[in-house]
């Protein structure tokens, strides 16, 4: 019997979803065409959603999905889900941004081609019965300048192969360093130079806020005459009304467009004008490119719903393997500690100070922070908090949120400390991890321990004298709890806390019990 279902609501390779059709804990439905209203209604069925890019994956389809966990996406922009209101909804996003860059990048090359030496337009009047050699001198692409902006894994590509046609690149990437641009062979250049200084430019970012009309008026007015212009990666990044002057008034010879600020671009000029060549979204429109992104979000999806390890997630932090070996253990401790926390916690929580120590404090510790948050937050709002949604249901409950890193700590090599301060106090709970002996808490409150952060614990906080723990013991006996281990933190003011590892929590009224006993301040319990 399957345990989970997943929706497929695009055109996908079969092929590449082999590893989920495989799988005897996956049902998978492939359901294409779906009106928005037909996907809300059956939505709710699904644990998983798979999409390429005509399903809009929408807030209210994200209302109506209450047991999704995840989306995945065969490709690359994620522009098509609402990705804020999947996290509100604790759904991860994930994407396949491997799979498909070399047929975008081979096809913004064919594009090029195709422009510089009016191909298409050629075809469509030999096919028309027309034999004209005098209307398509084109140009080469030999010693012309291609600006690249968005040097990422299709940027990167794109420069490789202008290269291998004995153009010279200049490249704009806010994350471009000039040793790689050196070692790839291209100039690191501004928007300025690139505007100014290419024959030819591309743009490969994705559409994003700074992205959105990086090519307009401004930008079309410096750029050399008959100046070439390709856009493969997403409408929008191109002034398309600024695109039509330029080309009207020959700024620009001539442009190749793959995507639009609308698609389907219905009564578009840009489709209707003799020097550009488009084609409809076809970047990724392969064989390999449609199998690869396939093979990818299908094994994401899969490691998901097994509560595996994945990658690709636009939702989540991404972490290196060697980050993640070294936090693992963290991430599950951090995870007990904040659900200790939230048991000590008695009145509302208004900041959480979260406080790396050592070697612990050089690697990327938001998901760290975000696993405390995890296991504080599932106290109050249940099985709704999961990674993805821990740091917004923080925010809105008006949490205050700080990280602080320091190399060293006085007693431990590594530490995780966290000050949870609520309306009238503060809880500090810390914890380490060390390869011989495991996960450990060392802190509660201001009590030194060395806890295993396992099981059931019973906390009581005690006045530090004789006989305190035997009195515990005898009704823990006397009411069938059994005591596996204990261990004692003391404080100079004659306060102590013991901490009782028991096969089971005390019912209400053991517990009462207990905080009646002479010299005993508290009881808690919590299981980890
Ligand atoms: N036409 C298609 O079918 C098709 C297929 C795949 C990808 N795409 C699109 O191509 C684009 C690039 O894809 P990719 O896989 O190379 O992504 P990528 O993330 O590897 O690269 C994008 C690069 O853009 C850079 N960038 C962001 N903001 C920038 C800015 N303001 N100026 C300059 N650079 C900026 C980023 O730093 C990054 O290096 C995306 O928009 C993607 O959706 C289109
Ligand atoms: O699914 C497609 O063909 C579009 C792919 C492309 O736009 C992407 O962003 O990956």
């Amino acid at each position: 019997m399957p345990k989970y279902r997943v929706l497929v609501s695009d055109p996908i390779s079969e092929q590449g979803l082999q590893a989920l059709l495989d799988s005897p804990d996956v049902e998978v439905d492939i359901k294409t065409d779906l009106s928005p209203q037909e996907l809300i209604a059956i939505i709710g069925d699904y644990d998983a959603l798979l999409v390429r890019s005509q399903t809009k994956v929408t807030a209210e389809i994200l209302q109506a999905a209450k047991k999704l966990r995840a989306i995945g996406r065969a490709g690359v922009g994620v522009d098509n889900i609402d990705v804020p209101a999947s996290t509100r909804h604790g759904v991860v996003v994930i994407n396949a941004p491997d799979g498909n860059t070399i047929s975008t990048c081979e096809h913004t090359f064919a594009m090029m081609m195709a422009m510089a030496r009016k191909i298409p337009q050629a075809h469509m009047k030999l096919k028309n019965g027309t034999w004209d050699r005098k209307s398509f001198v084109g140009v080469e692409l030999k010693n012309k300048t291609i600006g690249i902006l968005g040097f990422g894994r299709i940027g990167s590509e794109v420069a490789v192969r202008a290269k291998a046609f004995g153009m010279s690149v200049l490249a704009y990437d806010p994350f471009l360093t000039r040793e790689r641009a050196e070692s790839m062979g291209v100039r690191m250049s501004t928007v300025d130079e690139i505007v100014e200084g290419s024959d030819f430019i591309t743009v490969h970012t994705p559409l994003t806020k700074d992205t959105k009309h990086l090519l307009s008026h401004d930008q079309f007015a410096r750029m050399r005459d008959g100046v070439r212009i390709l856009n493969c990666a997403r409408g929008g990044i191109i002034d398309e009304k600024a695109l039509v002057e330029a080309l009207a008034n020959g700024k620009v010879a001539a442009a190749a467009l793959d995507v639009f600020e609308e698609e389907p671009p219905i009564g578009n000029p840009l489709v209707e004008m003799d020097n550009v060549v488009v084609t409809p979204h076809l970047g990724a429109s392969t064989e390999e490119a449609q199998i690869n992104v396939a093979i990818d979000v299908a094994k994401e999806l899969l490691n998901i719903l097994q509560g595996l390890p994945f990658r690709n997630a636009v939702n989540l932090p991404s972490l290196s393997n060697d980050s993640l070996r070294t936090l693992e253990p963290y991430l599950t401790l951090a995870e007990k500690l904040g659900t200790l926390a939230a048991n000590l916690a008695i009145d509302s929580v208004r900041k959480i100070e979260v406080t790396f120590y050592g070697p612990l404090a050089e690697q990327q510790t938001e998901p760290v922070t975000r696993s405390f948050l995890k296991g504080m937050l599932s106290y109050y709002h249940g099985e709704e908090v999961n990674y993805v949604n821990a740091p917004f249901l923080a925010e809105q409950s008006q949490i205050q949120l700080k990280e602080t890193k320091s190399s060293r700590h006085d007693t431990y090599t590594e530490l995780l400390k966290v000050s949870v301060v609520t309306e009238n106090t503060t809880i500090i709970v810390a914890g380490t991890h060390k390869a011989t002996v495991g996960p450990r808490i060392v802190q509660i409150g201001d009590f030194k321990l060395d806890l295993e952060p396992n099981g059931t614990l019973l906390l009581a906080e005690n006045r530090d004298k004789p006989g305190m723990i035997g009195k515990v013991g005898t009704i823990l006996g006397g009411a069938g709890v059994n005591i596996d281990s204990m261990k004692v933190g003391k404080l100079d003011n004659g306060i102590s806390l013991m901490v009782l590892a028991v096969d089971r929590a005390p019912d209400e009224e053991t517990r009462r019990e207990i905080e009646v006993v002479d010299g005993i301040f508290s009881v808690r319990d919590v299981t980890l």
